[in-house]
């Protein structure tokens, strides 16, 4: 059998705010869309350039056959640069989003400013554990998960005091095609970012949620820790989903990161 050549995907994304502003690239999580930024783009709107984007197998973009690598998800931002003109941006990411963004950092650091990592990881063990839920969603969709998942974004007492929320954030789970969600979570997997740490030279603000089951603050306080210039911030009262769960608490801490010089 030929190997396929991996190509970067031609990402679904979103562009808005201030044309004349230094470019913010925001990555999402398994699972979510670019959606998951709401809470952030009013703010952000006003000083940057917010390009927001779908991850393959994500949302609105295309969904190639798998498996994927973390070097395949880094490709597709490199790609989604080159395609809108941006030679550098800030790049913020959530969970995978955040881990595509160390890749990107640690490998393109010249198309990097700064970075915000929110609620993710260098590695996610145990990896059966990723393949069993990969495995489980080819065989029943991302409906199957949809409830336990949203349960691990917010806390108990946020999911019972906004239904509407908690439905918003199913509802997109469930959308999400089956098998682009399984190719990411073989993504989480294999990949393990911690060697990359040391060489990401771009300013880091690590951003956990002091209750999230899935990234607990260990793991940020890891990266905030071994990249050179790390920062830590943890919030309280959010889950992994921190970004939706606390925007007047993410939100300035965001802008003042990204602004500094
Ligand atoms: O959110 C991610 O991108 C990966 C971690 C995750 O899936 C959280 C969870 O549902 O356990």
């Amino acid at each position: 059998m030929s190997a396929v050549e991996a190509r970067p995907v031609q990402v679904h994304a979103v562009v808005s705010g201030r044309a004349d502003g230094p470019a913010v690239v925001l990555a999402n999580s398994l699972g979510s869309t670019h959606r998951m930024w709401d809470a952030q783009l009013a703010a952000l709107e006003e000083r940057f350039r917010v390009v927001r984007y779908d991850t393959r197998g994500h949302g609105e973009s295309p969904v190639p056959e798998g498996p994927y690598t973390i070097d395949d998800l880094a490709d597709d931002v490199i790609a989604l640069l080159d395609r809108l003109d941006i030679e550098r941006a800030h790049l913020v990411g959530l969970s995978l989003g955040g881990m595509t963004t160390m890749r990107v950092a640690a490998r393109n650091p010249e198309r990097v400013n700064r970075i915000a990592l929110l609620c993710t990881g260098a590695q996610l063990p145990p990896r059966e554990a990723w393949l069993d839920r990969a495995a489980t969603v080819r065989a029943n969709g991302t409906g199957a998960v949809a409830e336990s998942v949203v349960q691990r974004w917010f806390t108990p007492e946020y999911l019972s005091t906004y239904g509407s929320s908690r439905k918003f954030h199913e509802n997109m789970v469930a959308a999400t095609s089956a098998e682009g969600y399984a190719s990411c979570c073989e993504v989480i997997a294999e990949m393990d970012l911690r060697d990359d740490l040391s060489s990401i030279a771009a300013p880091t603000l690590a951003i956990a949620g002091a209750d999230d089951p899935a990234t607990p603050p260990v793991k940020l306080e890891e990266i905030a820790d071994n990249v050179q210039q790390g920062r830590l911030l943890v919030v309280p009262d959010s889950a992994h989903l921190a970004n939706a769960q606390q925007p007047d608490i993410i939100n300035p801490a965001l802008i003042e990161h990204l602004e500094q010089q």
